[in-house]
């Protein structure tokens, strides 16, 4: 294990780069398997999450390389295996090697997916779309086992809830499916747009995609030998816009769509964050007399519930009582008594509902990342605080966080990776 050993309290400055988005980017790979061509992609970022998927690539002999943001997938020699469940085990999207398999061999064995710890996190709305395309779905042994003995068909499939997982399973199986699937109350984040463009230009006929309604008409090969460059990652954006504001002289956040990001703007500048929002980038300002803000989570273009942990040790330096209602996971609350030992007042008496109160002063100790962006905002946190802070189980952060170390030194701060035997 690993943990970030944080000297806080200096302020930052300057400009960091967002990479490509993580929630794109663990969809694209599985996806890279329905191509008849090997598959290059850009601007992919240096997480974690991306070598265990490459790990999984190859225990069905496809190969990749990944260097400089360049990820080149050859899946010409695909054969159907077992997949690696550590690897499987690692990540919640290795989910859509279920919709992947499915569409290019009409058959999936997957061991459910791990990931973080959030709440509970069910899969039925993806195994309601398989079995809606004719698949049959039988679970044993925390395995998962797919087939559709009559090959997939075009179905209408209404999602009981805006489900961003169950929306991208369903498009990657019913590409190759007979016939038009219509998914309704279909999940409208970015990253949906992205896989559907990556598959597009290979040759599919997916539309509708950022519309809660989606129509794909199976077609029977896809392959292309353009390259597709990953859109970049809204919640790595967000989170360096909280920490400029929290602890910046002036940073300029670089490479960010400002639309995919409305929600979370318009809350900054409502608490009185003077954002300067151009073309690609964000400027932030130092940051002072900001006023408490209420929030509620909810699906794109809401605030995103990833965000809600890196936004609140910004949060804890208003006078005044902030509020966030995470209606998605309620119980996404595993950051709050880490935080509260760095020295902030942060209660969840009722369940969803979490209040910042004003906190004096952070003072760093040791505490534990618990899920990818508790991890985030103990980060933020910790360069905030006097002293050192210590943030363990650092690998939660770096399955999805691009060059962390590097970018945040970059802007001043004072931060190692270290083991944490
Ligand atoms: C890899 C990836 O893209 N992860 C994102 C994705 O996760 P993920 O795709 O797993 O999240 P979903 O959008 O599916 O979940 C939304 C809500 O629907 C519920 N649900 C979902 C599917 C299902 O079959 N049954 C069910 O009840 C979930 O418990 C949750 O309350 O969207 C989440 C919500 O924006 C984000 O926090 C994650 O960062
Ligand atoms: C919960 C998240 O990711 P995952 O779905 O990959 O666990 C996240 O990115 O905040």
């Amino acid at each position: 294990m690993k943990k970030l050993v944080i000297h806080g309290g200096r302020r930052l400055s300057g400009e960091v780069t967002i990479g490509g988005a993580k929630n794109s980017t663990v969809a694209l790979i599985p996806a890279a398997i329905l191509s008849e061509d090997p598959v290059h992609f850009d601007g992919m970022p240096d997480i974690l999450d991306v070598y265990n998927l490459q790990l999984i690539l190859e225990s069905m002999n496809v190969s990749s390389t990944f260097q400089d943001g360049q990820l080149m997938i050859d899946p010409t020699q695909i054969v159907e295996a077992e997949l690696p469940s550590t690897a499987i085990k690692s990540l919640r999207a290795s989910y859509y090697f279920m919709g992947s398999l499915l569409g290019r061999f009409g058959r999936a064995t997957v061991t459910f997916p791990g990931g973080d710890n959030i709440g509970p996190r069910p899969i039925d709305q993806h195994i309601k779309g398989f079995e809606a395309l004719g698949a049959t779905v039988t679970e044993a042994n925390d395995t998962i086992h797919i087939v559709a003995e009559n090959g997939l068909k075009g179905a209408h499939i209404f999602l009981d809830m805006v489900s961003v997982g169950a929306t991208m399973n369903i498009i990657l199986a019913a590409v190759h499916a007979e016939g038009v699937t219509v998914i309704e109350n279909a999940a409208k984040e970015p990253e949906i747009i992205d896989l559907a463009t990556f598959l597009n230009n290979m040759g599919a006929k997916i539309r509708g995609v950022g519309t809660d309604t989606i129509r794909i008409t199976g077609v029977e090969h896809l392959g292309s030998e353009t390259t597709h460059t990953t859109i970049p990652d809204r919640i790595e954006a967000g989170t360096y816009l909280s920490l400029a504001a929290a602890q910046g002289d002036g940073v300029l956040v670089k490479n960010v769509i400002p639309e995919h990001l409305e929600a979370f703007i318009s809350k900054m500048i409502e608490m009185g964050v003077e954002l300067d929002v151009r073309e690609d980038s964000i400027y932030v300002p130092k940051s002072d007399k900001l006023k408490p803000i209420t929030i509620k989570t909810a699906p794109y273009p809401s605030f995103a519930t990833d965000l809600q942990q890196p936004i609140t040790p910004l949060l804890g330096t208003i006078p005044g009582t902030s509020a966030i209602h995470e209606t998605i996971y309620p119980e996404r609350t595993r950051h709050v008594p880490e935080l509260n030992k760095l020295g902030m007042d942060i209660s969840t008496e009722e369940e969803g509902i979490i209040e910042i109160n004003p906190s004096h002063e952070l003072h760093g100790t040791e505490v534990a990342a618990e899920e990818i962006r508790a991890g985030a905002s103990l980060v933020i946190a910790g360069l905030m605080a006097d002293g050192v802070t210590e943030v363990t189980n650092a690998e939660h952060v770096l399955r999805g966080y691009d060059r962390l170390i590097h970018k945040l030194t970059m802007l001043n701060a004072d931060i190692q990776i270290e083991d944490d035997f």
